[in-house]
């Protein structure tokens, strides 16, 4: 429902007042108005929608973590995102992306009815995809995604899920799952903060946004061990990730494994092995899987899992982003754009700290988005302004 606008007019332009500061971009017959005022909450990040025909307001579902709220600068992208810079904190923390018509907030508006945005952090530097890991239960997903992050603790996070079964004796609340309870996690999923759920073996699992952003945030890649349905939901999505099925050398063996690993009541081995049988027919269907691998000897399918994910290569991150280690602290602003870069201009005390007066943010770099981070920003420094704004304006 819009309300009516008020008497003025708004422009690509910073509005900015003492207690207040909003920017406005203008996107066809809609203007978005971005930021705090005096009115809004000072906990919210303030957004709203002129439609410029009917000159109402919207106040749209703003999906997603926001930023703090701090001063910042935007700058319409294409008709897809914006890019809001907050000022006074280091670039690593400052780049943001706000959504207005992405094909996951065009989904969320189908589902929720009304005008929705979504804002998605920016991570510099280069991002690998996230692993989804399925196969029926007991196939050994979880011994060989446990090796993995053992060999490779810095490289590899998991993703901890939700679910409303009862943890086993083993499992730890928030290392293995985040165990909950079933209205309670229904009411998430209907608050949009989760990235694919489904009912597995008589119990909810789900994968909530932030179990995936928060891996993505340490600089780590992230791995899902999630079943067929949630494999088909992350492969719906926006987010680019690879697709492995593990299956075990007979149907025998894997009835084997269950047993032995004496977790599950002979009802509940009775009904995931039913299930089972229904995830291995799915694991050809088109499209879905990019890698199968077969889990017999395990020393042998853990190399091959290496293989798979270039481990086996001595690969370097590319060397062309100035903010490889990530550990800039110097503050930019938006300077201007092209349809490749945006230029960013450092504050000027930093300057004298030594940091680089000018960057680029190359624009084709951009991968995933809402649900989740915008990843492998790349950002070079551009040597004078003379240099950095040739072909710029
Ligand atoms: N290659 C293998 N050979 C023999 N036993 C294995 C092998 N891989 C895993 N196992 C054993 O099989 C059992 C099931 O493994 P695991 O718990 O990793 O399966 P899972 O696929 O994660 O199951 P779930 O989906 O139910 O969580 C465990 O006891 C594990 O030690
Ligand atoms: N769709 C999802 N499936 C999940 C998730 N987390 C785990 N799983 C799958 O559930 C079964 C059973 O797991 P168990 O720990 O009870 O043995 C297994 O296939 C997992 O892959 C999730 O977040 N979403």
């Amino acid at each position: 429902m819009g309300e009516e606008a008020p008497e003025f007019r708004v422009d690509n332009i910073t509005l900015e007042s003492k207690d207040c500061e909003q920017n406005a971009i203008d996107l066809g017959n809609k203007t978005y108005v971005i930021g705090r005022s005096d009115d809004d909450s000072k906990s919210s990040f303030g957004i709203k929608i002129l439609d410029k025909q009917t000159q109402t307001w919207v106040v749209p579902t703003v999906l997603g973590a926001q930023p703090p709220t701090k001063s910042h600068s935007a700058i319409l992208i294409n008709d897809e995102k914006i890019l809001v810079l907050e000022k006074g904190v280091s670039l690593n923390d400052s780049i943001w992306f706000l959504e207005i018509d992405t094909p996951f907030v065009k989904q969320q508006r189908k589902i929720k009815g009304g005008e929705v945005v979504s804002w998605s952090k920016g991570v510099l530097g280069v991002a690998e995809k996230p692993v989804v890991i399925s196969g029926p239960s007991g196939v050994g997903k979880g011994t060989l995604i446990a090796k993995l992050m053992k060999e490779y603790p810095s490289k590899f996070g998991f993703s901890v899920s939700h679910t409303t079964r009862s943890p086993r004796v083993k499992e730890t609340d928030g290392v293995h799952y985040h165990f909950t309870g079933r209205s309670k996690m229904e009411q998430d999923i209907s608050e949009g903060k989760f990235l694919e759920f489904a009912h597995v073996h008589g119990n909810l699992y789900g994968t909530s946004i932030e179990a995936v952003e928060s891996v993505t945030d340490e600089g780590k890649r992230c791995i899902l061990d999630i079943d067929v349905q949630g494999a088909r939901s992350v492969r719906a999505s926006s987010i680019e990730a690879i697709f492995i099925f593990v299956c075990p050398p007979s149907f025998e063996e894997l009835e084997k494994r269950l047993r032995a690993r004496g977790t599950e009541t002979e009802e509940q081995i009775q009904k995931r092995l039913r299930n089972a049988r229904a995830e291995l027919d799915q694991s050809n269907s088109p499209g879905l899987f990019d890698h199968l691998l077969v889990n017999d000897d395990l020393e042998t399918c853990y190399e091959n899992l290496k293989k798979l994910l270039s481990l086996d290569d001595d690969h370097e991150d590319s060397d062309d982003c100035c903010m490889k280690d990530g550990k800039t602290t110097a503050c930019y602003s938006i300077l201007s754009k092209t349809d490749s870069e945006i230029l960013l201009q450092s504050e000027t005390n930093e300057v004298e700290k030594g940091a680089a007066s000018l960057l680029a943010l190359d624009l084709s770099s951009l991968t995933g988005g809402a649900p989740g981070r915008t990843r492998g920003l790349k950002i070079q420094s551009v040597n004078s302004i003379d240099n950095g704004l040739k072909g710029i304006r």
